[in-house]
């Protein structure tokens, strides 16, 4: 269970609030929308609970772990099991898709393993058994380069999920995707999402969102709006989108 309580965040010289009193909480098997016009905040409220932005107030609960009570553990947990995906997924298109899931990202791998390369067998069993579920094993050898947008941002959740993460933050994880590479990523996150009891908040356009998310959050001035779950937006609800 994952509870945020008063979030805010001013930027700039001038101290400009982006996020106003943002507070939720969210269950296992989540998946969230969120919209909002240009400017609402919905990079900012990721950015914040993945830790990349600094919270002006709030306060962070994560399976009974204060985060920022217990500045060690807190920090740390969050950095270990969640994983920010950005819209295009930062892969080292040099190496194969087995291997970008291995080494990871540099917060969750060793520094040896990431100058070696080296990895332990159930490691790479591990791997293997991830990218078979995203349907990418017959991928597995070649270079990220040669991947579709769509591929690529599913080796991105393969290697999310090879290194344990319980919640993915996804900031417009299908733009620039043919429809249907976008929906093919859409029902694996659905699908992860409803089997594993992963947690996904993620910046969608409304039409994927009514389709595949299970709860709608629409941000205005910095606020969660509307919070809807388990319907389409009402007509007054998807006004300013
Ligand atoms: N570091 C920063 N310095 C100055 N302004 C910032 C900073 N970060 C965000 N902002 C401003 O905060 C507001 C919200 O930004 P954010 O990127 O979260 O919005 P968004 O809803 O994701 O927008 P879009 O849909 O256009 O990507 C914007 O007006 C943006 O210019």
């Amino acid at each position: 269970m994952i509870t945020v309580e008063h979030l805010a965040k001013a930027v700039g010289e001038e101290k400009m609030p982006v996020l106003q009193d943002v507070g939720f909480q969210l269950e296992p098997g989540e998946l969230v929308a969120v919209l909002g016009g240009s400017g609402s905040g919905k990079s900012t409220l990721l950015r914040c609970l993945a830790l990349r932005e600094k919270w002006d107030r709030g306060n962070f609960r994560v399976d009974g772990t204060d985060i920022f009570g217990n500045v060690f553990t807190g920090k740390r947990k969050i950095r270990r099991e969640w994983a920010y995906l950005e819209q295009n997924a930062e892969l080292n298109p040099n190496r194969t898709a087995l291997k970008n899931v291995l080494i990871g990202q540099s917060a969750q791998t060793p520094l040896w393993r990431m100058v070696t390369g080296m990895v332990r067998s159930d490691d790479y069993m591990g791997a293997m058994d991830e990218l078979d579920a995203l349907g990418l094993l017959d991928k597995a050898k070649m270079k990220t380069s040669q991947l579709s947008g769509g591929e690529r941002q599913r080796v991105a959740i393969a290697r999310a999920l090879t290194h344990g993460a319980k919640v993915i933050l996804a900031d417009e994880p299908v733009t620039g995707l043919d429809p249907k590479s976008a929906e093919n990523v859409m029902e694996t996150l659905r699908r992860l999402c409803k089997e594993t009891g992963l947690i996904v908040v993620t910046v969608l356009p409304i039409e994927l969102a009514e389709r595949f998310a299970t709860r709608i959050w629409v941000l205005e001035d910095g606020r969660i709006k509307h919070d809807v779950k388990g319907r389409r937006l009402t007509v007054k609800e998807r006004m300013n989108l």
